[in-house]
Protein backbone atom coordinates (compact mmCIF):
# COMPACT_ATOMS: atom_id res chain seq x y z
CA UNK A 1 0.00 0.00 0.00
CA UNK A 2 1.18 3.71 -0.83
CA UNK A 3 -0.08 6.65 0.60
CA UNK A 4 0.92 8.25 -2.87
CA UNK A 5 -1.03 11.18 -4.68
CA UNK A 6 -2.54 9.83 -7.92
CA UNK A 7 -3.08 11.02 -11.61
CA UNK A 8 -6.41 10.73 -12.75
CA UNK A 9 -6.23 9.51 -16.30
CA UNK A 10 -9.24 7.75 -17.33
CA UNK A 11 -12.74 7.76 -15.74
CA UNK A 12 -15.83 6.05 -15.53
CA UNK A 13 -18.63 7.17 -15.57
CA UNK A 14 -22.52 5.44 -14.91
CA UNK A 15 -24.95 7.32 -13.16
CA UNK A 16 -28.86 7.08 -12.86
CA UNK A 17 -28.92 10.67 -11.22
CA UNK A 18 -27.41 13.32 -13.61
CA UNK A 19 -27.40 15.99 -11.55
CA UNK A 20 -24.23 18.30 -11.67
CA UNK A 21 -23.13 16.35 -14.16
CA UNK A 22 -22.39 18.72 -16.63
CA UNK A 23 -20.17 20.43 -13.87
CA UNK A 24 -17.82 16.83 -13.22
CA UNK A 25 -17.64 16.17 -16.86
CA UNK A 26 -16.28 19.43 -18.08
CA UNK A 27 -14.11 19.10 -15.31
CA UNK A 28 -12.35 15.91 -15.91
CA UNK A 29 -12.47 17.20 -19.67
CA UNK A 30 -10.51 20.42 -19.10
CA UNK A 31 -7.66 18.20 -16.77
CA UNK A 32 -7.22 16.03 -19.73
CA UNK A 33 -9.22 12.73 -18.15
CA UNK A 34 -10.54 10.33 -21.04
CA UNK A 35 -14.53 9.57 -19.84
CA UNK A 36 -16.03 6.34 -20.57
CA UNK A 37 -19.61 6.06 -20.25
CA UNK A 38 -22.54 3.60 -20.08
CA UNK A 39 -25.88 4.39 -22.75
CA UNK A 40 -27.72 7.24 -20.98
CA UNK A 41 -25.04 8.64 -19.60
CA UNK A 42 -23.12 8.56 -22.80
CA UNK A 43 -25.63 10.25 -24.46
CA UNK A 44 -25.99 13.04 -21.37
CA UNK A 45 -21.99 13.89 -22.23
CA UNK A 46 -22.09 13.77 -25.90
CA UNK A 47 -24.75 16.07 -25.70
CA UNK A 48 -22.69 18.09 -24.01
CA UNK A 49 -20.15 17.65 -26.97
CA UNK A 50 -17.40 16.73 -24.95
CA UNK A 51 -15.76 13.65 -25.83
CA UNK A 52 -16.69 9.81 -24.57
CA UNK A 53 -15.83 6.02 -24.98
CA UNK A 54 -18.67 4.02 -24.91
CA UNK A 55 -18.77 1.39 -22.34
CA UNK A 56 -18.91 -1.33 -25.35
CA UNK A 57 -15.64 -0.57 -26.41
CA UNK A 58 -14.28 -1.86 -22.96
CA UNK A 59 -16.26 -4.41 -22.09
CA UNK A 60 -16.11 -6.11 -25.61
CA UNK A 61 -19.84 -6.64 -25.12
CA UNK A 62 -22.88 -4.99 -26.14
CA UNK A 63 -25.35 -3.66 -23.43
CA UNK A 64 -27.66 -6.42 -22.29
CA UNK A 65 -30.99 -7.79 -21.10
CA UNK A 66 -32.59 -4.40 -20.79
CA UNK A 67 -29.35 -3.23 -19.26
CA UNK A 68 -28.70 -5.97 -16.76
CA UNK A 69 -25.43 -6.14 -18.62
CA UNK A 70 -23.21 -2.98 -19.25
CA UNK A 71 -20.73 -2.50 -17.13
CA UNK A 72 -20.10 -5.77 -15.74
CA UNK A 73 -17.09 -7.18 -17.21
CA UNK A 74 -13.84 -8.70 -16.98
CA UNK A 75 -11.48 -5.90 -18.74
CA UNK A 76 -13.92 -3.08 -16.35
CA UNK A 77 -13.46 -4.75 -13.32
CA UNK A 78 -9.85 -5.94 -13.68
CA UNK A 79 -9.46 -2.43 -14.72
CA UNK A 80 -10.71 -1.18 -11.49
CA UNK A 81 -9.12 -3.88 -8.87
CA UNK A 82 -5.24 -4.48 -10.18
CA UNK A 83 -2.61 -3.10 -7.71
CA UNK A 84 -1.26 -0.52 -9.29
CA UNK A 85 1.98 -0.96 -6.96
CA UNK A 86 2.20 -5.21 -7.27
CA UNK A 87 4.26 -6.60 -9.92
CA UNK A 88 2.48 -9.38 -10.48
CA UNK A 89 -0.79 -7.38 -10.93
CA UNK A 90 1.00 -5.07 -13.27
CA UNK A 91 2.71 -8.06 -15.42
CA UNK A 92 -0.26 -9.93 -15.26
CA UNK A 93 -2.50 -6.09 -16.54
CA UNK A 94 -0.70 -5.97 -19.59
CA UNK A 95 -0.41 -9.39 -20.72
CA UNK A 96 -4.71 -9.10 -20.29
CA UNK A 97 -4.41 -5.90 -21.95
CA UNK A 98 -6.68 -4.47 -18.81
CA UNK A 99 -6.22 -0.45 -19.23
CA UNK A 100 -6.52 1.12 -15.39
CA UNK A 101 -9.49 2.97 -14.60
CA UNK A 102 -8.64 5.72 -12.18
CA UNK A 103 -12.17 7.16 -11.05
CA UNK A 104 -15.58 6.17 -10.81
CA UNK A 105 -18.29 8.14 -10.25
CA UNK A 106 -21.85 6.14 -10.19
CA UNK A 107 -25.26 6.48 -8.56
CA UNK A 108 -27.61 3.38 -8.68
CA UNK A 109 -30.37 2.60 -9.55
CA UNK A 110 -33.44 4.22 -7.35
CA UNK A 111 -34.85 1.56 -5.45
CA UNK A 112 -35.91 4.16 -3.03
CA UNK A 113 -38.53 5.34 -5.26
CA UNK A 114 -40.09 2.15 -4.86
CA UNK A 115 -39.63 1.03 -1.53
CA UNK A 116 -42.62 1.05 0.81
CA UNK A 117 -45.04 1.81 -2.23
CA UNK A 118 -47.58 -0.66 -4.13
CA UNK A 119 -44.79 -0.84 -6.91
CA UNK A 120 -45.31 -4.02 -8.71
CA UNK A 121 -42.71 -6.87 -8.38
CA UNK A 122 -41.32 -6.37 -11.23
CA UNK A 123 -40.73 -3.04 -11.01
CA UNK A 124 -39.35 -3.51 -7.55
CA UNK A 125 -36.51 -6.04 -9.04
CA UNK A 126 -35.45 -4.07 -11.94
CA UNK A 127 -34.72 -1.56 -10.17
CA UNK A 128 -31.87 -3.51 -8.08
CA UNK A 129 -28.56 -1.92 -9.36
CA UNK A 130 -25.84 -4.74 -9.58
CA UNK A 131 -23.27 -3.47 -12.01
CA UNK A 132 -23.08 -0.32 -9.98
CA UNK A 133 -22.43 -2.15 -6.80
CA UNK A 134 -19.66 -3.89 -8.51
CA UNK A 135 -18.35 -1.13 -8.94
CA UNK A 136 -18.51 0.92 -6.55
CA UNK A 137 -16.83 -2.08 -4.14
CA UNK A 138 -14.62 -2.40 -6.61
CA UNK A 139 -12.98 0.37 -6.67
CA UNK A 140 -13.48 1.20 -3.09
CA UNK A 141 -11.64 -1.08 -2.24
CA UNK A 142 -8.85 -0.23 -4.68
CA UNK A 143 -8.51 2.93 -2.97
CA UNK A 144 -4.91 2.83 -2.55
CA UNK A 145 -5.52 3.53 -6.16
CA UNK A 146 -9.03 4.03 -7.08
CA UNK A 147 -10.86 7.02 -6.79
CA UNK A 148 -14.47 6.62 -6.43
CA UNK A 149 -17.59 9.22 -5.88
CA UNK A 150 -21.01 7.70 -5.06
CA UNK A 151 -22.96 10.46 -4.42
CA UNK A 152 -23.54 13.78 -6.11
CA UNK A 153 -23.37 15.56 -2.93
CA UNK A 154 -19.17 14.31 -3.21
CA UNK A 155 -18.80 16.42 -6.44
CA UNK A 156 -18.01 19.75 -4.92
CA UNK A 157 -15.38 19.01 -2.28
CA UNK A 158 -13.95 16.63 -5.10
CA UNK A 159 -13.71 19.37 -7.48
CA UNK A 160 -12.78 22.22 -5.39
CA UNK A 161 -8.89 22.72 -6.77
CA UNK A 162 -9.10 19.97 -8.78
CA UNK A 163 -5.61 19.59 -11.28
CA UNK A 164 -5.92 16.05 -12.11
CA UNK A 165 -4.98 14.10 -9.34
CA UNK A 166 -6.30 12.95 -6.05
CA UNK A 167 -4.26 12.41 -2.57
CA UNK A 168 -4.58 8.91 -0.61
CA UNK A 169 -6.53 10.29 2.04
CA UNK A 170 -9.30 11.52 0.05
CA UNK A 171 -9.31 8.13 -2.12
CA UNK A 172 -9.83 6.44 1.54
CA UNK A 173 -12.19 8.78 2.85
CA UNK A 174 -14.26 8.55 -0.76
CA UNK A 175 -14.12 4.72 -0.39
CA UNK A 176 -15.44 4.73 3.19
CA UNK A 177 -18.03 7.08 2.14
CA UNK A 178 -18.70 4.19 -0.76
CA UNK A 179 -19.13 1.44 1.36
CA UNK A 180 -21.31 2.71 3.90
CA UNK A 181 -23.59 3.82 0.71
CA UNK A 182 -23.52 0.52 -0.66
CA UNK A 183 -24.34 -0.90 2.54
CA UNK A 184 -27.45 0.76 3.12
CA UNK A 185 -28.52 0.19 -0.64
CA UNK A 186 -28.14 -3.47 -0.30
CA UNK A 187 -30.23 -3.08 3.64
CA UNK A 188 -33.12 -0.97 1.72
CA UNK A 189 -32.72 -4.05 -0.53
CA UNK A 190 -33.18 -6.62 1.90
CA UNK A 191 -35.75 -4.87 4.38
CA UNK A 192 -38.00 -4.25 1.32
CA UNK A 193 -38.08 -7.69 0.50
CA UNK A 194 -38.10 -9.22 3.95
CA UNK A 195 -41.46 -6.72 4.17
CA UNK A 196 -43.15 -8.04 1.16
CA UNK A 197 -41.91 -11.91 0.98
CA UNK A 198 -41.02 -13.10 4.84
CA UNK A 199 -42.75 -13.52 7.61
CA UNK A 200 -42.36 -10.53 10.59
CA UNK A 201 -40.36 -11.56 12.77
CA UNK A 202 -40.38 -11.96 16.76
CA UNK A 203 -37.68 -9.95 18.86
CA UNK A 204 -35.33 -13.07 19.59
CA UNK A 205 -35.70 -14.44 16.40
CA UNK A 206 -33.98 -10.55 14.37
CA UNK A 207 -30.33 -10.91 13.89
CA UNK A 208 -30.28 -6.89 12.45
CA UNK A 209 -32.36 -4.19 12.82
CA UNK A 210 -32.43 -1.16 9.79
CA UNK A 211 -32.70 1.99 11.23
CA UNK A 212 -32.79 5.20 8.92
CA UNK A 213 -32.17 9.04 10.27
CA UNK A 214 -35.84 11.18 10.07
CA UNK A 215 -34.78 14.45 11.31
CA UNK A 216 -32.68 16.64 13.69
CA UNK A 217 -34.16 17.31 16.86
CA UNK A 218 -34.15 20.41 18.46
CA UNK A 219 -32.31 19.44 21.42
CA UNK A 220 -32.50 16.64 23.72
CA UNK A 221 -33.97 15.76 26.75
CA UNK A 222 -31.86 19.03 28.30
CA UNK A 223 -31.27 21.88 26.19
CA UNK A 224 -27.23 20.99 26.25
CA UNK A 225 -28.70 17.49 24.55
CA UNK A 226 -28.49 16.88 21.28
CA UNK A 227 -30.80 14.14 19.67
CA UNK A 228 -31.58 12.71 16.29
CA UNK A 229 -34.96 10.95 16.02
CA UNK A 230 -34.97 7.59 13.57
CA UNK A 231 -37.39 5.94 12.00
CA UNK A 232 -37.43 1.85 11.99
CA UNK A 233 -38.02 0.20 9.12
CA UNK A 234 -39.78 -2.47 8.68
CA UNK A 235 -41.73 -2.21 11.83
CA UNK A 236 -44.10 -4.80 12.49
CA UNK A 237 -47.44 -2.43 12.63
CA UNK A 238 -49.26 -0.82 10.02
CA UNK A 239 -49.43 2.85 11.75
CA UNK A 240 -46.57 4.37 13.54
CA UNK A 241 -46.30 7.48 15.58
CA UNK A 242 -43.18 8.39 13.76
CA UNK A 243 -44.95 8.88 10.80
CA UNK A 244 -47.72 11.02 11.73
CA UNK A 245 -48.46 14.22 9.92
CA UNK A 246 -47.35 17.05 11.44
CA UNK A 247 -50.35 20.16 10.62
CA UNK A 248 -48.86 23.06 12.75
CA UNK A 249 -46.69 24.11 15.25
CA UNK A 250 -43.03 24.56 16.33
CA UNK A 251 -40.36 22.00 15.98
CA UNK A 252 -41.41 18.85 18.07
CA UNK A 253 -38.87 18.41 20.91
CA UNK A 254 -37.24 15.26 22.12
CA UNK A 255 -40.06 14.79 25.41
CA UNK A 256 -42.59 16.01 22.77
CA UNK A 257 -42.10 12.72 20.79
CA UNK A 258 -41.63 10.65 24.33
CA UNK A 259 -44.73 12.03 25.79
CA UNK A 260 -46.70 12.20 22.20
CA UNK A 261 -45.87 8.25 22.35
CA UNK A 262 -47.36 7.45 25.93
CA UNK A 263 -50.39 9.74 24.78
CA UNK A 264 -51.11 7.97 22.23
CA UNK A 265 -50.40 4.32 23.54
CA UNK A 266 -52.34 4.64 26.47
CA UNK A 267 -55.59 6.46 24.63
CA UNK A 268 -55.73 3.88 21.87
CA UNK A 269 -55.53 1.34 24.14
CA UNK A 270 -58.19 2.44 26.43
CA UNK A 271 -60.36 3.37 23.03
CA UNK A 272 -60.30 -0.12 22.62
CA UNK A 273 -62.63 -1.13 25.55
CA UNK A 274 -64.74 1.71 25.36
CA UNK A 275 -66.96 0.75 22.71
CA UNK A 276 -66.97 3.89 20.17
CA UNK A 277 -67.22 6.16 23.43
CA UNK A 278 -64.68 9.44 23.52
CA UNK A 279 -61.21 8.89 25.20
CA UNK A 280 -58.85 11.92 26.24
CA UNK A 281 -55.53 11.07 27.55
CA UNK A 282 -52.81 14.08 28.89
CA UNK A 283 -49.67 13.12 29.67
CA UNK A 284 -47.01 14.77 31.80
CA UNK A 285 -43.20 12.96 31.76
CA UNK A 286 -44.66 10.45 29.77
CA UNK A 287 -46.87 9.44 32.74
CA UNK A 288 -50.95 9.54 32.19
CA UNK A 289 -52.04 12.68 34.65
CA UNK A 290 -55.48 12.77 33.17
CA UNK A 291 -57.40 9.64 31.34
CA UNK A 292 -60.94 10.08 30.62
CA UNK A 293 -63.80 8.29 28.40
CA UNK A 294 -67.34 9.96 27.64
CA UNK A 295 -69.71 9.61 25.03
CA UNK A 296 -68.93 12.93 23.79
CA UNK A 297 -65.56 14.10 23.61
CA UNK A 298 -65.28 17.54 25.21
CA UNK A 299 -66.57 15.97 28.40
CA UNK A 300 -63.89 13.47 28.21
CA UNK A 301 -61.36 16.42 28.02
CA UNK A 302 -62.63 18.47 30.50
CA UNK A 303 -62.91 15.22 32.84
CA UNK A 304 -59.27 14.21 31.45
CA UNK A 305 -57.86 17.71 32.10
CA UNK A 306 -59.47 18.28 35.57
CA UNK A 307 -58.29 14.82 36.43
CA UNK A 308 -55.16 16.42 37.45
CA UNK A 309 -54.89 20.27 36.36
CA UNK A 310 -52.09 21.46 37.90
CA UNK A 311 -49.92 18.96 36.16
CA UNK A 312 -52.03 19.45 32.88
CA UNK A 313 -50.73 22.53 32.40
CA UNK A 314 -47.90 22.18 30.12
CA UNK A 315 -49.45 18.75 28.95
CA UNK A 316 -49.51 16.45 25.80
CA UNK A 317 -53.21 15.74 24.64
CA UNK A 318 -54.38 12.36 22.46
CA UNK A 319 -57.91 12.41 21.46
CA UNK A 320 -59.34 8.92 20.41
CA UNK A 321 -61.60 11.09 17.52
CA UNK A 322 -61.99 14.36 15.41
CA UNK A 323 -60.94 17.25 17.45
CA UNK A 324 -63.94 19.90 17.06
CA UNK A 325 -64.11 23.62 17.68
CA UNK A 326 -64.74 23.11 21.41
CA UNK A 327 -62.10 21.52 22.58
CA UNK A 328 -60.04 23.53 20.53
CA UNK A 329 -61.14 26.41 22.08
CA UNK A 330 -60.67 25.22 25.68
CA UNK A 331 -57.48 24.10 24.85
CA UNK A 332 -56.57 27.24 23.19
CA UNK A 333 -57.02 28.95 26.68
CA UNK A 334 -54.26 26.82 28.67
CA UNK A 335 -50.81 26.17 27.76
CA UNK A 336 -50.30 22.84 25.97
CA UNK A 337 -47.16 21.86 24.21
CA UNK A 338 -48.94 18.74 21.49
CA UNK A 339 -51.66 17.61 20.71
CA UNK A 340 -52.17 14.23 18.92
CA UNK A 341 -55.45 13.55 17.13
CA UNK A 342 -56.71 11.11 14.18
CA UNK A 343 -58.52 14.68 12.61
CA UNK A 344 -59.57 18.07 13.07
CA UNK A 345 -62.22 20.01 12.38
CA UNK A 346 -61.92 23.21 10.15
CA UNK A 347 -63.23 25.62 13.13
CA UNK A 348 -60.77 23.63 15.24
CA UNK A 349 -57.88 24.19 13.09
CA UNK A 350 -58.45 28.08 12.83
CA UNK A 351 -58.47 28.10 16.82
CA UNK A 352 -55.03 26.37 17.15
CA UNK A 353 -53.51 28.32 13.93
CA UNK A 354 -53.90 31.36 16.61
CA UNK A 355 -51.30 29.31 19.11
CA UNK A 356 -48.31 28.86 16.18
CA UNK A 357 -45.96 27.23 18.55
CA UNK A 358 -48.99 24.19 19.51
CA UNK A 359 -47.71 20.92 17.88
CA UNK A 360 -50.88 19.34 16.08
CA UNK A 361 -50.18 15.75 14.95
CA UNK A 362 -52.37 14.02 12.98
CA UNK A 363 -52.81 9.74 13.27
CA UNK A 364 -55.18 7.07 13.40
CA UNK A 365 -55.58 5.55 16.49
CA UNK A 366 -53.20 2.90 17.40
CA UNK A 367 -54.29 -0.32 15.92
CA UNK A 368 -55.52 -3.36 18.49
CA UNK A 369 -53.50 -6.04 19.28
CA UNK A 370 -50.76 -6.01 16.01
CA UNK A 371 -47.69 -7.56 17.74
CA UNK A 372 -45.29 -4.66 17.83
CA UNK A 373 -41.50 -4.72 19.06
CA UNK A 374 -40.27 -1.95 21.33
CA UNK A 375 -36.43 -1.30 21.81
CA UNK A 376 -34.69 0.89 24.23
CA UNK A 377 -30.96 1.48 24.27
CA UNK A 378 -28.79 0.72 27.16
CA UNK A 379 -24.48 1.75 27.45
CA UNK A 380 -23.35 -0.01 24.11
CA UNK A 381 -26.24 -2.23 22.97
CA UNK A 382 -30.44 -1.95 22.33
CA UNK A 383 -32.75 -3.80 24.38
CA UNK A 384 -35.97 -5.34 22.32
CA UNK A 385 -39.50 -6.77 23.52
CA UNK A 386 -42.79 -7.15 22.48
CA UNK A 387 -45.13 -4.82 23.72
CA UNK A 388 -46.82 -5.25 26.70
CA UNK A 389 -49.69 -6.09 24.55
CA UNK A 390 -52.55 -6.67 26.83
CA UNK A 391 -56.15 -5.07 26.63
CA UNK A 392 -57.58 -5.70 29.84
CA UNK A 393 -59.98 -8.12 28.68
CA UNK A 394 -57.17 -10.52 28.21
CA UNK A 395 -57.03 -11.15 32.14
CA UNK A 396 -57.83 -14.18 34.07
CA UNK A 397 -60.03 -11.99 36.94
CA UNK A 398 -60.44 -14.24 40.43
CA UNK A 399 -62.09 -12.97 43.21
CA UNK A 400 -59.93 -13.88 46.13
CA UNK A 401 -62.01 -12.10 49.17
CA UNK A 402 -65.31 -12.64 50.82
CA UNK A 403 -66.69 -9.61 49.86
CA UNK A 404 -67.23 -9.36 46.15
CA UNK A 405 -66.16 -6.53 44.14
CA UNK A 406 -69.45 -4.51 43.91
CA UNK A 407 -70.65 -3.33 40.03
CA UNK A 408 -70.07 -0.10 40.37
CA UNK A 409 -66.10 -0.53 40.16
CA UNK A 410 -66.72 -3.95 38.16
CA UNK A 411 -67.54 -1.75 35.36
CA UNK A 412 -64.24 -0.02 35.86
CA UNK A 413 -62.08 -2.96 35.55
CA UNK A 414 -60.59 -2.63 31.52
CA UNK A 415 -60.42 1.00 31.74
CA UNK A 416 -58.35 0.64 35.09
CA UNK A 417 -55.81 -2.51 34.18
CA UNK A 418 -54.98 0.00 31.01
CA UNK A 419 -54.42 3.58 32.54
CA UNK A 420 -52.49 1.32 35.66
CA UNK A 421 -50.43 -0.80 32.58
CA UNK A 422 -49.47 2.68 31.10
CA UNK A 423 -47.59 4.08 34.67
CA UNK A 424 -44.48 4.14 35.56
CA UNK A 425 -43.60 1.50 37.57
CA UNK A 426 -44.43 1.15 40.97
CA UNK A 427 -47.80 1.97 39.42
CA UNK A 428 -51.19 2.42 41.31
CA UNK A 429 -54.18 3.85 39.28
CA UNK A 430 -57.37 5.15 41.10
CA UNK A 431 -60.52 5.14 39.02
CA UNK A 432 -63.72 5.91 39.15
CA UNK A 433 -67.50 6.84 37.51
CA UNK A 434 -68.73 9.96 37.56
CA UNK A 435 -72.16 11.12 38.21
CA UNK A 436 -72.39 12.18 34.16
CA UNK A 437 -71.65 8.38 33.94
CA UNK A 438 -67.68 9.16 32.74
CA UNK A 439 -64.93 7.12 33.41
CA UNK A 440 -62.23 8.82 34.68
CA UNK A 441 -58.53 8.34 36.42
CA UNK A 442 -59.40 9.94 39.86
CA UNK A 443 -55.19 9.68 41.24
CA UNK A 444 -52.21 7.80 40.58
CA UNK A 445 -49.24 6.46 42.54
CA UNK A 446 -46.33 5.86 40.33
CA UNK A 447 -42.45 6.18 39.29
CA UNK A 448 -41.87 5.42 43.03
CA UNK A 449 -39.17 2.86 44.09
CA UNK A 450 -41.54 0.99 46.80
CA UNK A 451 -44.82 -0.20 46.10
CA UNK A 452 -46.14 1.60 49.49
CA UNK A 453 -44.90 5.42 48.99
CA UNK A 454 -47.12 4.89 45.56
CA UNK A 455 -49.66 3.77 47.64
CA UNK A 456 -49.38 6.53 49.89
CA UNK A 457 -49.28 8.99 46.80
CA UNK A 458 -53.04 8.23 46.36
CA UNK A 459 -53.27 8.60 50.40
CA UNK A 460 -52.10 12.34 49.80
CA UNK A 461 -54.65 12.93 46.52
CA UNK A 462 -57.38 11.71 49.23
CA UNK A 463 -56.61 13.96 51.35
CA UNK A 464 -56.38 16.65 48.47
CA UNK A 465 -59.93 15.99 46.97
CA UNK A 466 -61.61 15.71 50.06
CA UNK A 467 -65.55 15.57 48.70
CA UNK A 468 -64.17 12.70 46.92
CA UNK A 469 -66.19 8.97 47.81
CA UNK A 470 -64.14 6.14 47.76
CA UNK A 471 -66.88 3.79 48.13
CA UNK A 472 -67.00 3.16 44.45
CA UNK A 473 -63.33 3.61 43.41
CA UNK A 474 -61.11 1.10 42.04
CA UNK A 475 -57.79 0.80 42.73
CA UNK A 476 -55.78 -1.08 40.13
CA UNK A 477 -51.76 -1.89 40.77
CA UNK A 478 -48.99 -3.01 38.54
CA UNK A 479 -47.77 -5.94 40.67
CA UNK A 480 -48.63 -7.76 43.73
CA UNK A 481 -48.70 -6.68 46.99
CA UNK A 482 -46.06 -8.11 48.17
CA UNK A 483 -46.74 -7.82 51.66
CA UNK A 484 -50.10 -6.96 53.84
CA UNK A 485 -48.58 -3.53 54.32
CA UNK A 486 -50.71 -2.47 51.49
CA UNK A 487 -53.62 -3.45 52.08
CA UNK A 488 -53.43 -1.27 55.87
CA UNK A 489 -52.77 1.19 53.45
CA UNK A 490 -55.25 1.38 50.92
CA UNK A 491 -57.57 0.73 54.40
CA UNK A 492 -56.33 4.31 55.55
CA UNK A 493 -57.18 5.89 52.67
CA UNK A 494 -60.92 4.05 52.38
CA UNK A 495 -60.55 1.78 49.09
CA UNK A 496 -63.29 -0.85 49.06
CA UNK A 497 -62.34 -2.24 45.78
CA UNK A 498 -58.76 -3.16 44.64
CA UNK A 499 -57.43 -5.39 41.68
CA UNK A 500 -53.61 -6.68 41.51
CA UNK A 501 -51.90 -9.62 39.67
CA UNK A 502 -51.64 -11.79 42.45
CA UNK A 503 -48.50 -14.48 43.21
CA UNK A 504 -46.77 -13.00 46.01
CA UNK A 505 -45.49 -16.00 48.11
CA UNK A 506 -47.61 -14.08 50.50
CA UNK A 507 -50.85 -13.64 49.27
CA UNK A 508 -52.62 -15.10 51.69
CA UNK A 509 -51.69 -12.85 53.96
CA UNK A 510 -52.64 -9.94 51.66
CA UNK A 511 -56.05 -11.69 51.25
CA UNK A 512 -56.61 -11.91 55.27
CA UNK A 513 -55.84 -8.12 55.58
CA UNK A 514 -58.34 -7.47 52.94
CA UNK A 515 -61.33 -9.70 54.83
CA UNK A 516 -60.26 -8.30 57.72
CA UNK A 517 -61.03 -4.77 56.41
CA UNK A 518 -64.03 -5.68 54.58
CA UNK A 519 -62.11 -4.72 51.02
CA UNK A 520 -63.40 -6.83 47.87
CA UNK A 521 -59.96 -7.92 45.99
CA UNK A 522 -59.65 -9.52 42.55
CA UNK A 523 -56.41 -10.92 40.84
CA UNK A 524 -55.32 -10.72 37.43
CA UNK A 525 -52.46 -13.08 37.04
CA UNK A 526 -50.83 -10.96 35.24
CA UNK A 527 -47.96 -8.16 36.08
CA UNK A 528 -47.96 -5.29 33.82
CA UNK A 529 -44.25 -3.53 34.94
CA UNK A 530 -43.03 -0.17 32.76
CA UNK A 531 -39.60 0.94 33.24
N1 LIG B 1 -25.55 -4.08 -15.10
C1 LIG B 1 -24.56 -3.29 -15.35
O1 LIG B 1 -23.57 -3.72 -15.92
C2 LIG B 1 -24.61 -1.87 -14.96
N2 LIG B 1 -23.58 -1.04 -15.03
C3 LIG B 1 -23.95 0.17 -14.59
N3 LIG B 1 -25.24 0.11 -14.21
C4 LIG B 1 -26.06 1.21 -13.68
O2 LIG B 1 -26.61 1.91 -14.77
C5 LIG B 1 -26.93 3.24 -14.37
C6 LIG B 1 -26.59 4.21 -15.48
O3 LIG B 1 -27.19 3.84 -16.64
P1 LIG B 1 -27.22 4.79 -17.90
O4 LIG B 1 -25.84 5.32 -18.07
O5 LIG B 1 -27.69 3.95 -19.01
O6 LIG B 1 -28.21 5.91 -17.60
C7 LIG B 1 -26.14 3.51 -13.10
O7 LIG B 1 -27.05 3.72 -12.08
C8 LIG B 1 -25.31 2.26 -12.90
O8 LIG B 1 -25.21 1.92 -11.53
C9 LIG B 1 -25.68 -1.14 -14.42
N4 LIG B 1 -26.95 -1.56 -14.21
C10 LIG B 1 -27.41 -2.35 -13.29
O9 LIG B 1 -27.14 -3.33 -12.81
Amino acid sequence: MRNENRKISRALISVTDKTNLTMLVETLHKNNVEIISTGGTKKFIEDLGIPVTSIEKVTGNPEAFGGRMKSISFPVTSGLLFRRYHETDIVEARELNIEPIDLVVCNLYPFEKYAGTNATEEVLIENIDIGGPLMLRASAKNYESVAVLSDVSDYDSFLTGFTGTTSFETRRSLAVRTFNRVAQYDLMIADELSARFEEKKAPEEKSWLSIVAKETLRYGENPHQTANIFKLKNTQTSINLVDAEVLQGKELSYNNWVDADAAWRVMSDIAHVSSGKAVTAVIKHANPCGLAVSSNLFSSLEEAWNGDSVSSFGGIISFSQTVDDQCAKFLCEKFIEVVIAPDYSAEALKFFAKKKNVRLLKIANRPKEESEFIVKSISGGLLMQNEDESFGKSEELKLVTKKEMPFETLELVDFGILACKHLKSNGIALVCKTLDGNFTMAGTGMGQPNRLDSLRLLAKVRAENKGLSMDNMLLVSDAFFPFADSVEVCHEVGIKSIIQPGGSIRDDEVIAACDKFGIAMMTTGKRHFRH
